[in-house]
């Protein structure tokens, strides 16, 4: 957790990437504070995704610069970005459905512990991987589905575990995709309140299409249009934006007020 001269946990500099000839992410720039929550939001096919992609190294950017923390991170590969402190979600495909809940926290701890090490200090970091694993599951309220396999749990339940499992490592960054796709209201109301619990502290990136969700989470908004950040500011402050009503947000709030999601 280190902030190496900047108080920025995670900083876009001019990012571009173009898949053949197609520029997707036109220049975005973005710069998060630690600890802040902010929300990426904008039309399909806005690149939100694929500026996910690059933050965790899925892609490499074709010019411009990734930072974590101050230090570059762009044309690192996904473990090597995730040990520096950037965890990311990908929606329940990390779960192991075979393993209880239990065994798949502990997974997730002795995997951010890393592979190579001895045997002798395996068997010593167990009891700490166990005590971790016993912690997170009573932060993401599964402790009372301790042994209960990961594929027999609910949709939500399933995506609580798998907030578990991108928070395991204990990483300063946390990217999540959509949490609360595909959740009832009850249970978005809920599973926001428990994201800003088990993300305190951290810093949170989402790419969210919910608009209750963007406003019940996010201390700032990010709005991307044809790859570019065209505002980076508070809720209140973008939803007032004239540019971002005009791009985007205008036509989504007037969809969900009438009864469209
Ligand atoms: N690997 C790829 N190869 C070629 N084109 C891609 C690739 N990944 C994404 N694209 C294109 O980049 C554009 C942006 O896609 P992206 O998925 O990042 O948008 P998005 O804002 O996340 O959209 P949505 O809200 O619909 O999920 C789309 O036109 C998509 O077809």
């Amino acid at each position: 957790m280190a902030d190496q001269g900047t108080s920025h946990a995670l900083q876009l500099v001019d990012l571009r990437k173009s898949f053949g000839k197609t520029e997707i992410i036109r220049g975005a720039s973005l710069a998060v504070q630690a600890g802040e929550r902010v929300a990426i939001i904008g039309p399909n096919g806005a690149g939100k995704s694929t500026l996910f992609n690059l933050i965790s190294g899925r892609f490499a950017p074709t010019s411009g610069q990734v930072l974590l923390h101050g230090a570059r991170i762009d044309g690192k590969r996904p473990f090597e970005i995730n040990r520096l402190g950037l965890s990311r979600s990908f929606q329940i495909s990390n779960i192991f459905g075979r393993l209880s809940v239990f065994e798949n926290l502990r997974c997730a701890v002795l995997w951010s512990l890393g592979y190579g090490y001895a045997f002798w200090r395996f068997l010593s970091r167990l009891q700490d991987a166990n005590e971790r694993a016993e912690r997170l599951m009573e932060m993401i309220r599964l402790h009372k589905k301790r042994d209960t396999l990961a594929m027999n749990l609910t949709y939500a339940e399933q995506r609580a575990l798998e907030v578990g499992i991108t928070i395991a490592g204990g990483a300063s960054v946390i990217l999540l995709d959509e949490p609360t796709a595909g959740m009832s209201r009850s249970e978005t109301g809920r599973f926001i309140h428990l994201i800003r619990e088990v993300t305190e502290g951290r810093t949170l990136l989402t790419v969210e299409h919910d608009m209750g969700v963007v406003f019940g989470l996010a201390d700032r908004i990010a709005v991307v249009v044809y790859g570019e950040v065209i505002a980076f500011d508070t809720p209140e402050a973008v939803r007032a934006n004239p540019r971002v009503q005009e791009a985007y947000l205008g036509s989504v709030i007037a969809a969900q007020q009438t009864g469209g999601q």
